[in-house]
């Protein structure tokens, strides 16, 4: 790093210190003790004045943020009552696809907010594809995808009470294995509460500071209850690593690097844990193969599942990317 590019990310740290009388001292001239002002080097995060530099600094570190009471009431029971609506079969919002759990999809249950585990790709849906838009939500994605802004994909989580059988968890995994688009770190989820969500309904289990690491082999779980469709698991992971329950009150927001492993616990209340989230990416992102890495199993089941259910043929993990994703703010530049 050449003294002027040193001096700039120095005035940038320390102004986000607030510490005007800093920001003018000169790197070289000695006047402050800079042993105690390394300038920050920072690779998850971009430069901004949204986050303060202690949140910036959490980022960095633990691959997750969490603001809390980000999201209103009044949104997140517009959410709820689309999600409703969509239940009850009232819209049909164009690509959108409801899944059951495991242990009842084979079940003749009529339709309903009780039977449905997760709705997915709402992005034709007005009401619902809001939360991609809202202001507050993409003045944060900005901090780390940059000003061209893709919402990549969208999820309305509605994890059931546990039958008995364990297959209301979610085992830990990392998104990017659901990702053909790279860089990583211009990709990042964020995932509302739309209520209170602790231990007792299941909440995010996140191990801090695993976004630093790689994309780890993902594969279904040897789990004697059975696992849900498409819920790939890390096999080996670091037991040793911390484990952080996050609990969240209605409208609080984390907001996570796609490398961060993560999972979710059991529903071991009656009632249907709610979270909306989407993973948004930067426009300037490409597209790879997955063909030959550890993504190929989960491209060859999505792509044999398309087949199977729609009779689609000759497409790629691409396509179905490229179709479902759509520009929230500044221009579609490549993905
Ligand atoms: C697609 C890309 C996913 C990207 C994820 C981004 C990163 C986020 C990480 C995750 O969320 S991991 C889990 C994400 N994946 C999913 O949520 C699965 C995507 N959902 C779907 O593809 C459809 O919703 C689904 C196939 C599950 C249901 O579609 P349909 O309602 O058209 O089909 P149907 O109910 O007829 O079920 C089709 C087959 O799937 C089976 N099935 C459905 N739900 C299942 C379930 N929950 N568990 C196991 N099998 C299930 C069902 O039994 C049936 O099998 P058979 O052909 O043998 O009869
Ligand atoms: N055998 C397993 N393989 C992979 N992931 C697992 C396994 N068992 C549990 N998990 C996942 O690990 C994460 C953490 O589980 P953990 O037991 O620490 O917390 P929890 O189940 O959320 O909460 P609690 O233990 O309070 O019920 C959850 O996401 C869970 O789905
Ligand atoms: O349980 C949840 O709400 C989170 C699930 C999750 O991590 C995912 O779908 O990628
Ligand atoms: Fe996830
Ligand atoms: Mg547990």
């Amino acid at each position: 790093m050449d003294g002027s590019h040193a001096a700039s990310r120095l005035r940038i740290v320390l102004g986000h210190l607030g510490c005007p009388s800093a920001v003018v001292a000169h790197p070289t001239s000695g006047a402050l003790p800079l042993t105690s002002f390394h300038p920050q080097q920072f690779q998850y995060t971009l430069d901004n004045n949204v986050l303060s530099l202690e949140q910036r600094k959490f980022y960095e570190e633990n691959g997750f943020l969490v603001i809390k009471n980000l999201v209103s009431d009044a949104d997140i029971e517009r959410f709820r009552n689309e999600f409703e609506r969509i239940c009850k079969q009232e819209v049909k919002p164009l690509g959108l696809s409801i899944m059951k759990d495991v242990t009842i999809v084979k079940s003749e249950y009529a339709l309903s907010e009780k039977v449905v585990t997760k709705i997915q790709d709402f992005q034709e849906d007005e009401e619902l594809f809001r939360y991609c838009t809202l202001p507050e939500i993409l003045k944060y994605v900005e901090c780390f995808t940059g000003p061209n802004i893709m919402a990549m994909h969208t999820m309305l989580i509605n994890k059931p009470p546990d039958s008995g059988k364990k297959t209301s968890r979610h085992p830990l995994h990392q998104d990017l294995h659901y990702f053909p688009f790279r860089p990583s770190n211009g990709i990042v989820c964020a995932w509302t509460a739309m209520e209170r969500i602790d231990r007792n309904n299941g909440c995010l289990v996140v191990l801090p500071g695993t976004h630093k690491g790689t994309l780890k082999p993902h594969d279904y779980p040897q789990w004697e209850g059975g696992v849900n469709i498409m819920f790939h698991g890390i096999q080996d992971y670091d037991k040793n690593n911390a484990h952080v329950h996050l609990v969240m009150e209605k409208g609080d927001t984390v907001f996570f690097h796609p490398l961060l492993i993560h999972g979710s616990g059991q529903n071991k209340t009656q009632g249907f844990r709610k979270a909306i989230s989407c993973h948004f990416a930067s426009s300037d992102s490409h597209y790879i193969d997955v063909k030959g890495t550890s993504q190929e199993n989960i491209e060859k089941e999505i792509v044999a599942l398309a087949k199977k259910l729609h009779g689609i043929e000759d497409v790629s993990l691409q396509d179905f990317w490229r179709f479902r994703a759509r520009l929230v703010k500044g221009e579609r530049t490549n993905l």
